[in-house]
């Protein structure tokens, strides 16, 4: 297996980011009169403008030659026909085939044609929203349904959450979701507090239906419907789940019917397109799930199909490694100027930081460059008031991703026009920054003293030239979300494809898991903790005396 490091591009990027050190993007501008034009591309509804990089033609053909020479292609292909890409786990990648087009028939995958298992799973889900809509699904008491709790975890629980939360002005009025994540007792208490068990109805989400955090909630949840009137028998009423797994949730009480499947070739950070994507569907109806399904298959096409030049993911991901590995970017901010879509950084984080937190080549062997980043972010413009301080005079380099609707689902004042320009000016100030003379100058406009010049002005200094995108769309709808979701989930895989790692497994979380049920043991039992290291003793200790 060979390591990134080895491939002709990789040492040709090497030796080209030292002639770009010296230019900034600025004279790039000056010296290229059609470098917005040049450097703009659309697909599914986005455009995404990254002429605002430290990058020329060169860098950008050097990069297109690192994602072919890495395999990018032949990556792609086996994505989309269902090959184990996945080597860990020998399993397909097939979250593309959750949103394919209809007009497909067949995505056969060892034998089995995946695509009637996703149609029939849809139909089901269609089914289920239906009855949940038309209040032909009572409750035990009879009466009509009005909540629904979501209770999942990582994979399960954010991708839908961030979702429902972009969609939230296609939100159907009759039922309200609710998703409970955490195994602090606060989050499912608080959520059960505003409920009535005679009209709430549960779906948990596991695709392994084995997930502690998961099956803690989802016990919680039916001990308050057993005592709160509800009955065994009438479990089955008001609880719903989404696994892989059928045999423990039908020990856990739920009906057949109401069991959602799930499959080993969606993986979970990958899965809102499957049924874990069910609270999406009842938030918003099934026919905006469709759409937000048909929007991800437009992004799958565009990524399948358009040359590297023109392709979003490819050209997203391929700028990322350029700033991971040869300006040593320990991070990547996304910043959303839309406040439904506050939340897309921590899906984003989840999906990318699990897919490409790896040390590993593909073969087993140890990485010898960086790999994926730590995506971190927030809705703009709260962060300008906070951590954008950092983006733009701090020590390290942020590239930062601005996403942006052109049209509000709000349009009240000049709200729009004033987020919409604030979203235009990081990006401008974080490239052109400000220099010692125009510091000087400001200062001096406004009646400083020569000797106050001399204090401020180099405080006031932004050495600018620091790179982003900014990604357009006319309105987030359900089609646009799917697309920008779609998007990142192929960015992810560009970057992991040119880095030589699996991106679909995630055995780093295993360990955690392992500890965590071996402490809890002992956290609830006398077991002689004398093997473990000091500080571990001594926090079991400080809680064992604070149960006493
Ligand atoms: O859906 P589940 O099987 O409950 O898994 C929920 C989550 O837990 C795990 O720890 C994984 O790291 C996630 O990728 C997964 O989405």
């Amino acid at each position: 297996m060979r390591s990134p490091t080895e491939l002709t591009a990789w040492q040709k990027l090497t030796e080209h980011k030292q002639e770009m050190a010296s230019i900034e993007m600025k004279s790039l501008f000056e010296a290229d009169p059609k470098r917005a034009e040049k450097y703009t591309t659309k697909a599914a509804g986005w455009t995404l403008d990254y002429a605002k990089n430290r990058a020329n033609e060169k860098t950008l053909s050097l990069l297109n030659d690192l994602a072919k020479e890495a395999g990018l292609e032949s990556a792609i292909t086996g994505m989309f026909s269902g090959a184990h890409i996945n080597n860990t786990e020998d399993r397909s990648v097939l979250h593309i085939a959750l949103r394919a087009s209809q007009a497909q028939e067949t995505l056969m995958v060892d034998g089995v044609n995946v695509l009637e298992e996703v149609r029939s799973t849809l139909k089901q889900m269609e089914k289920f929203v239906a009855q949940l809509h038309s209040g032909e699904w009572k409750g035990h008491t009879g009466k009509t349904i009005s909540d629904v709790v979501s209770i999942g975890i990582g994979g399960s629980y954010l991708g839908p959450k961030v979702v429902a939360e972009a969609l939230t002005p296609y939100k159907k009025d009759d039922i309200n979701v609710h998703f409970v994540a955490n195994i602090d007792g606060s989050d499912i208490t608080g959520k059960l507090k505003q409920l009535n068990p005679e009209t709430t109805v549960f779906v948990i989400s596991s695709k392994t239906f084995g997930t502690l955090e998961t099956l803690s909630n989802a016990n919680a949840a039916r001990d308050w419907f057993l005592s709160n009137g509800g009955s065994e028998a009438a479990v089955s009423k008001h609880f719903a789940a989404v696994s892989s797994n059928v045999k423990k949730a039908v020990d856990f009480g739920m009906a057949e019917e109401n069991i959602f499947p799930m499959w080993d070739w969606v993986g979970g950070r990958y899965s809102l397109w499957s049924a874990i994507g069910l609270p999406v569907a009842i938030a918003v109806g099934m026919e905006n799930f469709y759409e937000l399904l048909d929007g991800a298959h437009q992004m799958d096409e565009h990524f399948r199909t358009a040359p590297f030049e023109e392709n979003l993911p490819v050209i997203m991901g391929a700028l990322g490694v350029w700033y991971i590995n040869f300006h040593n970017a320990q991070t990547h901010a996304l910043i959303p100027y839309d406040h439904y879509l506050r939340a897309m950084p921590a899906h984003i984080q989840q999906l990318d930081m699990e897919s490409n937190g790896k040390a590993n080549l593909l073969n087993g062997d140890g990485v010898e460059t960086d790999t994926g980043p730590i995506i971190w972010g927030g809705a703009g413009t709260n962060g300008q008031h906070a951590y954008h301080q950092l983006l733009h005079q701090g020590t390290r380099l942020v590239p930062v991703d601005f996403i942006a609707p052109l049209a509000s689902h709000n349009p009240i004042g000049e709200h729009h026009t004033q987020l919409f320009a604030n979203c235009l000016s990081q990006s401008q100030a974080l490239m052109v920054g400000k220099t010692l003379e125009q510091a000087e100058q400001e200062l001096r406009d406004a009646g400083a003293t020569a000797e106050q010049v001399a204090k401020i002005a180099p405080h006031k200094v932004i050495k600018g030239n620091r790179p982003s995108n900014t990604l357009l769309t006319d309105k987030m709808t359900p089609a646009t979300v799917g697309a920008l979701i779609a998007l990142y989930e192929h960015r992810t895989f560009v970057q992991g494809t040119i880095w030589g790692i699996n991106s679909f497994d995630q055995w780093g979380v295993e360990l955690g898991k392992v500890l965590g049920t071996d402490i809890f043991n002992r956290l609830v039992s006398d077991s002689d903790n004398s093997a473990l290291d000091a500080s571990t003793q001594a926090l079991i200790k400080a809680f064992k005396k604070a149960q006493a």
